[in-house]
């Protein structure tokens, strides 16, 4: 029995090395600040990456994204100086104790990066029919944010980093890449070619945070309901 469901639930799935390929780029994609190299993003690649990207889910098909493509070094310097004022902002709201660490940790690559993009969410696409949106207007913010994981995850298929960089005053941001008011910068994307995919993430190698076990992570029929003993306890033994 459990051969046969096994059999049918594969019916309409990847081959092994398939899978292998989709869980591969999900388990090593790294959020990339200090190990970007200089080197061009051939155009041809990252029309793959922004192909990905608009073919993430978006409520209603939507698809309320923008991509700007941002190579300019002065430009990019002028963002790099938002970050710079934003993180000096941020710094009195984080714990006193962990302020010297947050000091220390490397937050972008702005400028180190081959390139930055901008993903942003045209709020007023859905032209007066907000189907899937009318009582809960931020689905198309969700659908942007598909969009950036899309891009992120076949950019690790390909070899190319991605840092996103959200220790920016978005106004600021808008005014810097003149974009229009009903428009919203998403993510702030660093993208390039890469010395390393770093093992583990930045900040848990720093001593930042760590990753939560799964199994704690998982809940039965309501918030905060125990059970699904047996799928917590094979969540629990899993590695990636
Ligand atoms: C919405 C959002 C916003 C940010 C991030 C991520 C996301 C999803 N991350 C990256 C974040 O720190 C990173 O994803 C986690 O530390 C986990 O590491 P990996 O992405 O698994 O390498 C991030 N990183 C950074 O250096 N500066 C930043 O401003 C931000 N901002």
């Amino acid at each position: 029995m459990n051969a046969v469901r096994n059999h049918a639930c594969r019916e309409n799935a990847f081959e092994e090395a398939g899978r292998d390929a989709v869980y591969r780029a999900i388990f090593t994609r790294r959020d990339v600040r200090s190990h970007f190299r200089p080197d061009p993003i051939d155009d041809a690649v990252l029309a793959r990456l922004l192909m990905a990207a608009h073919h993430a889910p978006s409520v209603g098909f939507m698809q309320p994204w923008n991509f700007i493509v941002i190579r300019d070094m002065e430009r990019r310097q002028a963002v790099r100086d938002l970050f710079l004022a934003a993180r000096e902002q941020e710094l009195p709201n984080i714990a006193e104790e962990r302020q010297m660490l947050y000091r220390k940790l490397k937050l972008e690559g702005i400028c180190e990066s081959a390139l930055n993009l901008c993903i942003t969410c045209d709020r007023s696409r859905s032209k007066g029919s907000p189907l899937g949106r009318w009582h809960n207007p931020e689905m198309d913010i969700y659908s942007t944010v598909c969009a950036v994981q899309n891009f992120w995850l076949a950019a690790r298929a390909e070899g190319i980093g991605v840092g996103w960089v959200s220790i920016i005053d978005t106004e600021a941001l808008k005014r810097a890449l003149n974009i229009p008011d009903h428009v919203v910068p998403i993510a702030y994307l660093c993208v390039g070619h890469v010395s390393e995919f770093a093992p583990q993430p930045d900040l848990e190698r720093s001593g930042w945070g760590a990753r939560l076990p799964l199994s704690e992570l998982i809940m039965s029929e309501t918030f905060g309901g125990g059970g699904e003993d047996t799928l917590k306890d094979i969540a629990g033994k899993m590695r990636p």
